[in-house]
């Protein structure tokens, strides 16, 4: 509602009753868009009523407030459903405010109350979620410490509840893998969240006071009921306790109180999970495409039938393991799979029947689920039962060699018929039964005596009627009697002009139509009012016995979802088994060694996309740590070094989520981190990032490797001059190489042919080369990798592919002869060493030409160690250096 100012004096404002507890409710929920029912419509007035009528395309109306006019706009309730999800989805946080008692029996103004308040990431609305993908809602504390930070994640629609802390760079990442819809945080921190986390999520901000530990803690421990979070694993997690906390805390202030589906909170581990950084999740397209039309990974994989299996697969994408017993067992797993496509089938042929078994059982424990919603639930959990003898017959049948005895059974074991809630639904509830539950129709016959009796006088009406009328015939001699029904008058008599004189006195008439009259008689008001009466008790004790059926429902909770669970990781199995048939996918063979070694490995995305009868070309990758550490990929342009790079970390991921993958054999020692850079000229155009950012995120790459590192370099350094990016590229290709605790594998793709040298100094650097031919001036692309450097890069044949006129394409030979014959490169390797001086001495020149700014600099350069500096350090400072001194 607008508020007057103090300029303007607005006219007097008389205040209805209605009015002031508008009022008082709207400054309740500030922000929120206010739904006030109102009658048989959601109102929306002032400010919210423009919003309203925007979003949703309705009439904006205004109506005379007191001396004011005021902004008007609303729907009909029973539109609400279509209504909310588009204000959610538009990013509107939505208060509903229903009427608390029956008008009817009201008095004075009727009762009104916000019954729910919902924004993007709390929502059960089926229209508001997308059922392949969670809706998480996430908080984030800003921890006491520097770096420090809790996080925590809930699904309301599954009571998913997850809480962390750790580093900027840990949340950042998990913010980017589970994209929640909305993020909380304190009000404090707000400058500080957008610069860290970026601005693409919905946020919202809360007080500094929910944001303590004391607080935190005890809400968690009322919610679970237990005396302390020690079963939860979440002890040591003081700032994942404050964000969990805070989740508990908004979804209270949301009016969001039945949550009784939200039974434990999982700490997610980071040391569980291979560590991605951003630009790895990015650039290797896991579940995003980087551009618009592109296909993710996930695309490829996701055969599931189930919403919550879509849902997992996305999780075990973005969290991939680095356990090899809990990859394994997937891996058994899609292995029997794969070997027995008959037990694939059936199981898929199960899961297929099964609806959302996760949200539907949280439907329960909040007490939302509708009747028909109910059968649904009835109907997956009829196929619990089959899927778990399936997998036992199954089990007993197939001798795989599993390493860990019974990992296999563990999943049949989890399965949990709850047949005694089955029997009960099936016998109560109707096959066909409504979506609401207050207009009967739910109950089968025969469970309840007094329904039964009630529905005999309700719905037997009709031969009562016609008994009815044959009497009241055979009495008057009225052949044209008939009885009939209209919502004016109730049940009636129709009598035709022609037999009027025959009707007996104590009918009463009603109606005189042109060629009939209309009569009611006591006994057929009495028989409609029992008629009436007892619908409305059938209505009653159908909600109150479906209510009692939620209740028993209700007691399952628990059961049903570690089905759910279950089901959802027999559903990504099943999915990675059939893509693996369909695809050629194998077996990797995950083990502890440092030995990465791949054959005739392939791209699973590009290799998809091929027109036909052009096939992807399968290439080989050896990694150790002992004698191959990091090879040079040279080779022009188009060649396929990107893809090269990324299949091989692309492979490493599938195996470790538990995928079989698109190579002949592979052998995996496990892979704990994976880090990509890509040159800057690539993420320029995107205006992303320049040349000194990529730097700094190179060296702080650099700095977080662990020995199971793999590490691709794309192009690093091409963002520059060609001396410059040559000498970069090669200090970060010594460093990974001559680094003392550990000895990161790396895929090092390059223009600079001058990379090559390096391996004459450094042992464990070995040079290859994407193959290409030269027939006259044309260029094959054999996509084959070679060993050996390379050493020309093409880059005029490529522009001559791409249609560049005949003329250009001649003068840029002509040109590159005579740039080649100039340039001899006698000896790279000293010039390269030499390179840095000169810059140096360069900088050096202008401070002594008595530069104002040459103090500063002096002062800089005064303050660099150079016995402690690292070639990248150096590099950096010294980019630093040039630009004060320009
Ligand atoms: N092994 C392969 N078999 C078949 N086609 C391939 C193969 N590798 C790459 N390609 C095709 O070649 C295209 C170019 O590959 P890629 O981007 O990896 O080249 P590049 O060497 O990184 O080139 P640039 O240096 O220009 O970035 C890919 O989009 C793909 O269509």
């Amino acid at each position: 509602m607008k508020s007057a100012t103090a300029a303007k004096p607005q006219p007097k404002r008389i205040e209805t009753p209605l009015n002031r507890q508008y009022n008082q409710i709207k400054a309740k929920y500030p922000g929120a868009l206010l739904l006030f029912r109102v009658g048989d419509f959601y109102e929306t007035f002032g400010e919210d009523a423009i919003r309203a009528s925007k979003i949703l395309g309705i009439t904006l109306t205004k109506r005379n407030n007191g001396g004011s006019n005021e902004e008007l706009a609303g729907f009909p309730h029973h539109s609400l459903d279509t209504h909310l999800p588009k204000l959610v989805r538009a990013g509107e946080r939505v208060a509903i405010c229903d009427q608390l008692e029956d008008p009817a029996v009201a008095k004075g103004i009727v009762r009104r109350g916000v019954t729910e308040l919902v924004t993007p990431g709390v929502s059960f609305n089926d229209n508001v979620l997308d059922t392949r993908r969670n809706n998480y809602l996430a908080a984030v504390h800003f921890g006491k410490a520097d770096d420090t930070f809790g996080i925590s994640f809930l699904d309301i629609s599954t009571g998913e509840f997850l809480a962390s802390q750790g580093n900027a760079a840990y949340i950042d990442k998990l913010l980017q893998g589970f994209n929640p819809s909305e993020v909380l945080y304190c009000k404090r921190n707000r400058q500080e969240f957008g610069s860290l986390f970026g601005d693409k999520f919905h946020t919202y901000t809360l007080e500094d006071w929910a944001f303590t530990y004391d607080f935190g803690y005890n809400f968690l421990k009322q919610h679970f009921q237990t005396t302390s979070l020690k079963g939860f694993g979440i002890e040591g997690q003081p700032d994942g306790i404050i964000a969990a906390g805070v989740i508990l805390h908004y979804l209270n202030e949301t009016e969001h109180k039945d949550l009784q589906h939200i039974t434990r909170v999982t700490r997610l581990e980071e040391d569980r999970y291979v560590w991605l950084d951003r630009f790895t999740i990015r650039n290797l397209e896991l579940t995003v495409a980087q551009q618009e039309g592109g296909v993710p990974l996930i695309q490829i994989l996701d055969q599931t039938v189930t919403p919550m299996g879509a849902r997992l697969l996305r999780k075990w994408l973005n969290l991939p393991l680095k356990e090899k017993t809990l990859i394994d067992e997937r891996l058994n797993m899609v292995e029997l799979l794969v070997s027995d496509i008959d037990l694939a089938d059936t199981l898929v042929n199960h899961l297929r029947q099964i609806g959302d078994l996760e949200r539907l059982v949280s439907k329960v424990a909040v007490r939302r689920i509708n009747p028909r919603e109910l059968l649904q639930l009835k109907r997956s959990l009829q196929h619990v039962l089959p899927i778990k003898e399936l997998l036992i017959t199954a089990l007993s049948q197939n001798e795989l060699a599993d390493p860990h005895p019974g990992s296999l059974k563990k999943y049949a074991d989890q399965l949990n018929p709850v047949s005694f809630l089955i029997d009960r639904i099936d016998a109560e509830l109707r096959e066909d039964p409504p979506t609401l539950s207050n207009q009967g129709g739910i109950i089968k016959p025969g469970i309840n005596a007094e329904l039964d009796e009630l529905t005999a006088i309700a719905y037997s009406g009709k031969d009562y009627l016609l008994q009815l009328q044959e009497r009241e015939v055979q009495q008057t001699g009225i052949t044209s009697l008939k009885v009939a029904y209209n919502k004016v008058f109730g049940y009636y008599l129709e009598v035709t002009h022609a037999h009027k004189n025959r009707v007996p006195e104590e009918w009463i008439r009603k109606q005189t139509l042109v060629n009939a009259e209309r009569y009611i008689t006591p006994e057929l008001k009495e028989y409609e009012e029992k008629i009436l009466n007892a619908e409305e008790q059938i209505f009653q004790i159908e909600a109150r016995m479906f209510n009692e059926m939620i209740l028993a429902a209700g007691e399952y909770v628990g059961a049903i979802q570690q089905n759910a669970r279950a089901l959802s990781v027999l559903d990504v199995l099943a999915s990675f088994a059939r893509v693996a048939v369909k695809n050629k996918y194998v077996r990797p063979q995950i083990n502890e060694s440092k030995i990465l070694n791949i054959k005739d490995g392939r791209h699973p995305v590009i290799e998809q996309q091929l027109p036909p009868g052009e096939p992807y070309i399968p290439n080989d990758i050896y990694l150790d740590d002992e004698t191959q550490q990091l090879i040079i990929i040279t080779g022009p342009n188009m060649a396929g070094k990107s893809a090269l790079l990324r299949q091989t970390a692309l492979i490493v991921l599938m195996a470790q989520a538990g995928s079989f993958v698109p190579a002949s054999s592979a052998e995996l020692g496990l892979v704990d981190k994976i880090f990509t850079r890509v040159g800057a000229s690539d993420n320029l155009s995107r205006g992303e990032s320049t040349f000194m950012v990529e730097m700094t995120e190179t060296a702080s790459i650099l700095n977080n490797l662990s020995e199971r590192s793999l590490v691709l370099m794309d192009e690093i350094g091409r963002g520059t001059s060609t001396y410059d990016g040559v000498s970069i590229a090669w200090a970060i290709a010594e460093y990974l190489h001559n680094k003392t605790d550990c000895r990161p594998k790396t895929l090092f793709a390059t223009h600079y042919h001058e990379l090559n040298d390096l391996a004459a100094d450094n042992s464990r650097i070995k040079n290859y080369n994407v193959a290409v031919k030269e027939m006259g001036n044309k260029v094959i692309f054999l996509r084959k990798l070679k060993e050996g450097g390379s050493e020309h890069s093409f880059g005029i044949h490529v522009a001559q592919m791409a249609g560049m006129p005949a003329q250009i394409v001649s003068r840029a030979n002509e040109i590159l002869k005579q740039l080649e014959s100039s340039h001899q490169r006698e000896d790279n390797r000293e010039n390269i060493q030499k390179a840095v001086p000169q810059e140096r001495e360069l900088a050096l020149r202008i401070i002594e030409s008595g530069d104002p700014k040459s103090e500063a600099i002096k002062e800089k350069l005064r303050t660099i160690d150079v016995n402690r500096l690292t070639p990248i350090e150096a590099l950096l400072k010294l980019n630093e250096l040039l630009k004060m001194a320009e």
